[in-house]
């Protein structure tokens, strides 16, 4: 069975588990961290091969121990090495064995002056940060980061934490983390990318069964996650087919934000897309349209006819909705007609005094509710959660995820999607420019068009964040939400 670590996130404590399940297995613990520690020097090299002076910055664990051995590397190959060490030197385990086998010199860790022309290998802490930095640790850090020092961190920048991505007092900006076996949830979550630099992951020869054991339904959203349940287009393909998607409009002088995502619905590749609009506006939206279509509902007595028609088969709702106690009217209509129903922007807003009431609603049967907040928007349904300082992006998104019955999307440079069965990914294919006024409406319209062409609530959404991020990359930057909708592929050019 081939067993996909390449996507695989772990985080800081199933690692401490894969490590000793591996060592329990009767994998020689040293052997990797000589490993991991060679490879470290080696990307040194190849990557200064000028350096005036590497500098090893060591703690007192395991991460020390990995920098022991890259300080050993070094040193053979003739370069100038100087290891600075911060703590309790390591003298039992591998980081102990490490440590002696290293023959150079160890000077405390205060004595070291960043120079320009140094190169730091950045060995202080790892998996196994457990609190903030104290004060002369984060001076030292940030003197560094001025001097625009390359800094090559050894499986985190120290600071960042593992499995939040969290700052704990400062950090190294990285011009590269060399990590080991897999990827952890404080290399792609913000700001904990943003300190990696570019990322390089290294098999120190963990067997991938014990790795994949050990993690919990956390990867990198990739294509092959979920391209088994896209859509196929048979060449006696029809139009109702892909399935017919409504997306409720806004009043009169909103209406641009369902205008995008119904346009996004129709290039993602649903059949048929209709707008549907109050009466004030359904002139604004005819107006506008061409491909999509206008249909004009004012009441629940108009959308209880219009869920009549099955071939509707999938709902937007929220993107410039305005009216609150319409969002909630039509919401829990949908839900009782059983269409799935992408759901953001002012349909979230609609259920801040009474979430139970949105959840209760949607809580029987297959998942069909998909909720794309952004932050502050997550925060009106899941003020506890969001308020939980402990709480990765992950756990919030996943715990908000089993609260609901729905599929979270919760937005952001790393947007996370979580399912109630606890799946979840980080997307990464995200370029900052996304951020720009209307992308969040294309995305719900993305992920709606992918609804109603039948594919799951996870699936569904996972694929609409990879191709809203991949159409962003392809627009390049200065692009609108307008643009985005123009790049966005068709399956089969999704590689
Ligand atoms: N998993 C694997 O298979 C492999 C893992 N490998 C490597 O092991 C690393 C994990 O090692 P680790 O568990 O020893 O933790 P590490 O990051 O060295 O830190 C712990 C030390 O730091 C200290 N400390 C913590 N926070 C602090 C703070 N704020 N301020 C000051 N001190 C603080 C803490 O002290 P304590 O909390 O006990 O007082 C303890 O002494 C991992 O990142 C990878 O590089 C590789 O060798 C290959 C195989
Ligand atoms: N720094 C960033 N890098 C990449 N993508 C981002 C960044 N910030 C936000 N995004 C993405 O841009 C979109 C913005 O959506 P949203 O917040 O709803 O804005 P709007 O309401 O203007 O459409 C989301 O898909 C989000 O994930
Ligand atoms: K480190």
């Amino acid at each position: 069975m081939h067993i996909d670590l390449e996507t695989l996130v772990v985080t800081p404590s199933e690692m401490a588990g894969i490590d000793r399940a591996a060592a329990d297995s009767g994998l020689d613990s040293f052997a990797l961290m000589e490993r991991a520690g060679q490879a470290v020097a080696a990307v040194a090299l190849r990557h200064h091969p000028g350096a005036l002076r590497f500098v090893v910055l060591a703690g007192p664990g395991n991460n020390g121990g990995d920098g022991y051995v890259a300080a050993r590397a070094l040193l053979k190959t003739g370069c100038t090495v100087e290891l600075f060490a911060f703590g309790p030197p390591p003298t039992k385990g591998d980081a102990g064995r490490a440590r002696r086998r290293y023959r150079g010199l160890a000077r405390p860790f205060v004595d070291y002056q960043p120079m320009r022309g140094d190169v730091v290998i950045d060995a202080l802490f790892g998996a196994g940060l457990a609190r903030d930095l104290a004060e002369p640790l984060c001076a030292a850090i940030e003197r560094v980061n001025s001097l625009a020092i390359p800094v090559i961190a050894i499986d985190l920048p120290s600071g960042i934490d593992g499995r939040t991505g969290a700052v704990r007092g400062a950090a190294f900006q990285a011009e590269r983390t060399v990590t080991f076996m897999c990827r952890k949830p404080g290399h792609l979550l913000m700001p904990g990318r943003s300190f990696c630099g570019s990322l390089e992951i290294y098999d120190i020869g963990i067997p991938a069964r014990i790795v994949s054991a050990a993690s919990h339904h956390l990867r990198v959203n990739e294509p092959h996650l979920w391209r088994m349940s896209l859509p196929s287009a048979g060449i006696d393909a029809h139009k109702y087919g892909h399935g017919h998607l409504g997306v409720f409009s806004g009043g009169r002088l909103t209406t641009g934000a369902a205008r995008l995502a119904a346009g996004a619905g129709l290039k993602a590749g649903a059949g048929l897309v209709t707008l549907l609009s109050p009466a004030e506006a359904a002139d604004a939206n005819a107006a506008h349209v061409t491909a999509v279509m206008v249909r004009q509902i004012d009441n629940l007595a108009a959308l209880r006819t219009l869920l009549s028609d099955p071939r509707f088969s999938a709902f937007a709702l929220g993107p410039g909705l305005g009216d609150f106690a319409r969002a909630r009217n039509y919401v829990l209509a949908l839900a009782e007609s059983g269409r799935p129903l992408v759901l953001d922007a002012d349909g979230i807003t609609a259920f801040r005094d009474e979430p139970d009431r949105l959840f209760h609603a949607f809580s029987d049967g297959p998942i069909r509710l998909v909720m794309t907040p952004h932050a502050g928007e997550f925060a009106r349904l899941f003020a506890d959660l969001a308020d939980d300082a402990t709480l990765s992006k992950v756990d919030r998104a996943r715990a908000a995820a089993l609260r609901s019955h729905a599929v979270i999307v919760l937005k952001g440079a790393d947007t996370v999607i979580a399912a109630p069965d606890g799946r979840a990914l980080i997307n990464a294919n995200a370029p900052p420019w996304l951020a720009t006024a209307g992308s969040g409406d294309v995305l719900s319209g993305v992920i709606a068009a992918h609804l109603a062409q039948g594919m799951p609530a996870f699936e569904a959404a996972a694929a609409g964040v990879w191709r809203h991020g991949a159409a962003a990359a392809a627009a390049g930057s200065g692009m609108t939400a307008e643009d985005l909708i123009n790049f966005l592929n068709g399956f089969d050019q999704i590689k």
